[in-house]
């Protein structure tokens, strides 16, 4: 196709059209954002682009991750979507990186190479990261994400507009470890210590099974004032610590044994223990356990044929022959796929016991993990779930559509264009949201905030974080709430004598040193500890990211308002999510390959009030076309919301429903340009402020 990169000029200025087909651009994330990004950048002139992913093409992308086919599952998204982009318009410069962003080797000087910086992530850790590069490079980033049909799109350029982190952003809810382990009284509690809980004590890493202790937060030998409720909890912590090698399977011990013995634990013995502390169960009704005896009194007979004949690659539910995913089991057939899907473990993938985490799309292990949890919630109570909805829960999916990412997508290049056109007044936050009442699809923009002082990210930032000195590790601050919850990957800490930093380059006996450090109390570690009123300051060079933590020492947080044991205030993420669905991967999410983190919750925006004057905005699907494109929409079955938790790809923020909410009050001159209707009413005038150069507004990419 020689002439392919002339297709745009017929829409584009002269001066545009070269702008585009110089500028260097990188996009982040090369999945459902990204292949529809790559595909529009390339098809309005872009040619020199580098595209970054981690990840493989799993087959649940393909219904939607458009560039990918059968035959590409296992092999790298970046070289893949470069490859198939290249055979569709060769000559289009693409550069593919199969890494994660945060690796070294995409530092400052990388990132300064770009003109543009797009991303199409799924979560948080990774959006931050790519922020503060882009803020550090000054390079513009163009963030975008979408969840089921709503979508968002926004423009950060540094001073003069707010940052991705001047706003905040809900952090995945998470739940007090005494409601998980021994009050659950919601579906999500039983599904969520089933999946983190009771899942890595039976196929996980030894070392990732106490993430839900709450000991693991605590300096050894501390001691703290606790209610007898509270000591209650701990004592049944204690029993449920002391009995971790109960849940290995013995040597030579059968298959359907181990899981008959691990049943009986769990629900009987653990259950009847635990009805025993009497100081639970005086406001609340206590739990029942469960006699297997009762619930299938002949075992043998039922499943071991079933469990016999099972060819690999076979799941319990197949095998039993339930194959209504949207059925609500009664105890007796979660107890059959509980007894079978673990069974099946340690006898067809025995080489993954002891290193598992939780799949969603590994269906044996969505099996046992609501068979697991809807058992739980028998015993307490509780609704159980279907395995449609319970895997739902359990891998915080919501639905991906084709349709919303191709427009997301599009709305990404039309800022970008604005951006080469020097066009920076006619930046927009754009919203794509479902008008309920019409039942259509609807754009609206908002002007970009001007950056916030106290950001964190792009301004001089002071957060306050309260917890219990005498009892938090230098461990958990630095895991759990410097790594986890600010995001920072290399950090490098001081207050006063004390000195700590990590990252290559170190010594052998800095390394021992520093870790040696690490289990210690806050308040005994040297120059005298940090206390109340300390001042920690916290810096990663590699991402040019700098703050100070003002301490305050507070001994007695409540588990419901402090459920991890500290409270972070200030100019961070400290909206909770409104979606309770997008916590089930919340309290244990490992910092490992991101995609299962959880990114960040999203507060959808609200759909327009009844009495909204309709011409102020961009309607883009009439009823008729919505519901033929829902058709066509390709979803996915098994999104994973961030993160872990996320709705996978969204960064809406309660501000962001806000700050639509307020759009859809304001004049229609702040509505964005209908870019959409334009090309139907073929006014391409409308084009104007992409076209025009503005030598006032254009930001020196150079
Ligand atoms: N730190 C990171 N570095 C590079 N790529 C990342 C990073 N974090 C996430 N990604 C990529 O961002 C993309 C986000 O795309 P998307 O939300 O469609 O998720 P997905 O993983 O393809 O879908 P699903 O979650 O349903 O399997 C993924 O391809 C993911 O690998
Ligand atoms: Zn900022």
């Amino acid at each position: 196709m020689e002439s392919d990169a002339q297709w745009p000029t017929t829409i584009f200025t002269k001066t545009l059209t070269e702008r585009i087909s110089s500028s260097r651009v990188l996009c982040v994330g090369a999945g459902g954002i990204g292949c529809e990004l790559l595909k529009t950048l390339v098809c309005s002139g872009f040619q020199n682009i580098e595209l970054i992913d981690l990840d493989t093409i799993e087959t649940s992308n393909l219904n939607r991750q458009f560039l990918f086919r059968k035959h590409h599952v296992g092999q790298s998204k970046a070289r893949i979507a470069a490859q198939v982009i290249k055979s569709i318009k060769p000559s289009a410069k693409i550069v593919a990186h199969h890494a994660n962003v945060k690796e070294p080797q995409f530092d400052l000087d990388f990132f300064k190479q770009f003109d543009l910086v797009l991303n199409g992530l799924d979560n948080l850790e990774a959006r931050r990261h790519v922020n503060r590069l882009c803020m550090a490079a000054e390079r513009p980033l163009i963030e975008s994400g979408t969840a089921g049909y709503v979508g968002q799109v926004s423009v950060h350029i540094k001073g003069r507009t707010e940052c991705f982190e001047c706003s905040p952003k809900p952090t995945p809810k998470t739940y007090p470890i005494c409601t998980l382990r021994n009050t659950p009284d919601k579906p999500i509690h039983c599904i969520v210590w089933s999946k983190d809980l009771l899942f890595m004590r039976l196929l996980g890493r030894p070392d990732d099974v106490t993430d839900l202790d709450e000991g693991s937060s605590k300096a050894e030998g501390s001691s703290s004032v606790m209610s007898a409720e509270g000591q209650a909890v701990l004592e049944a912590e204690e029993v449920a610590k002391e009995d971790l090698s109960t849940f290995l399977r013995k040597e030579g011990e059968e298959p359907l044994a181990y899981a008959v013995r691990i049943f009986e634990k769990v629900y009987k013995e653990d259950m009847d223990h635990l009805i025993g502390m009497e100081e639970l169960w005086k406001k609340r009704a206590p739990p029942k356990s469960l006699l297997l005896a009762s619930l299938l009194p002949d075992i043998e007979s039922e499943l071991k044929g079933a469990l016999k004949e099972s060819k690999p690659g076979a799941t319990a539910c197949k095998i039993l022959g339930l194959n209504n995913s949207n059925q609500k089991w009664e105890a007796r057939d979660n107890a059959r796929v509980f007894l079978c899907s673990l069974a099946m473990f340690v006898s067809q993938r025995s080489a993954e016991v002891g290193s598992m985490i939780f799949d969603k799309d590994d269906d044996l292990a969505v099996e046992l993990v609501i068979s697991a949890s809807n058992l739980r919630s028998i015993c307490y109570d509780i609704p159980v779930q279907s395995l449609f909805d319970g895997k739902g829960m359990a891998g915080n999916i919501i639905h991906a559509i084709a349709t919303t990412n191709a427009i997301i997508s599009g709305l990404i290049v039309v800022e970008a264009l604005k951006i080469l056109s020097g066009s920076l007044s006619a930046l927009r936050s754009t919203f794509l949201f479902e008008h309920k009442k019409a039942g259509n699809a609807l754009i609206r923009g908002n002007m970009p905030e001007p950056p916030k002082p106290g950001c964190m990210s792009c301004g001089q930032a002071q957060l306050h974080l309260r917890l219990d000195t005498g009892t938090t590790t230098l461990s958990y601050l630095i895991e759990k709430i410097i790594k986890k919850r600010l995001a920072v990957c290399v950090p490098m800490l001081q207050c006063g004598e004390f000195f700590y930093e990590e990252g290559e380059g170190l010594e052998e006996d800095e390394v021992e040193m520093y870790q040696g450090l690490l289990g210690r109390s806050l308040n005994k570690l040297p120059g005298g500890g940090l206390h109340n009123g300390s001042i920690l300051s916290v810096k990663d060079e590699f991402q040019h990211f700098n703050l100070e933590l003002i301490i305050s020492h507070v001994s007695d947080l409540e588990p419901e308002d402090a459920p991890e044991g500290f409270i972070l205030e200030g100019a961070i993420p400290v909206a909770k999510s409104g979606m309770e669905a997008t916590a089930a991967a919340s309290t244990t999410t490992k910092a490992s390959g991101d995609s299962n983190l959880p990114a960040n919750a999203a507060r959808l925006p609200a759909a327009p009030a009844e009495d909204e004057d309709e011409d102020a905005v961009v309607i883009i699907v009439d009823e008729t076309a919505a519901s033929s494109s829902a058709a066509a929409a390709s979803t996915r079955s098994n999104k994973e919301m961030d993160e872990g938790a996320l709705p996978a790809t969204s960064i809406m923020t309660p501000s962001s429903s806000v700050a639509v909410g307020s759009a859809l009050k304001r004049s229609r001159e702040q509505v964005v340009e209908p870019v959409a209707s334009s090309a139907d009413k073929g006014k391409l005038k409308k084009w104007k402020h992409l076209a025009g150069d503005n030598p006032d507004e254009a930001i020196d990419l150079s």
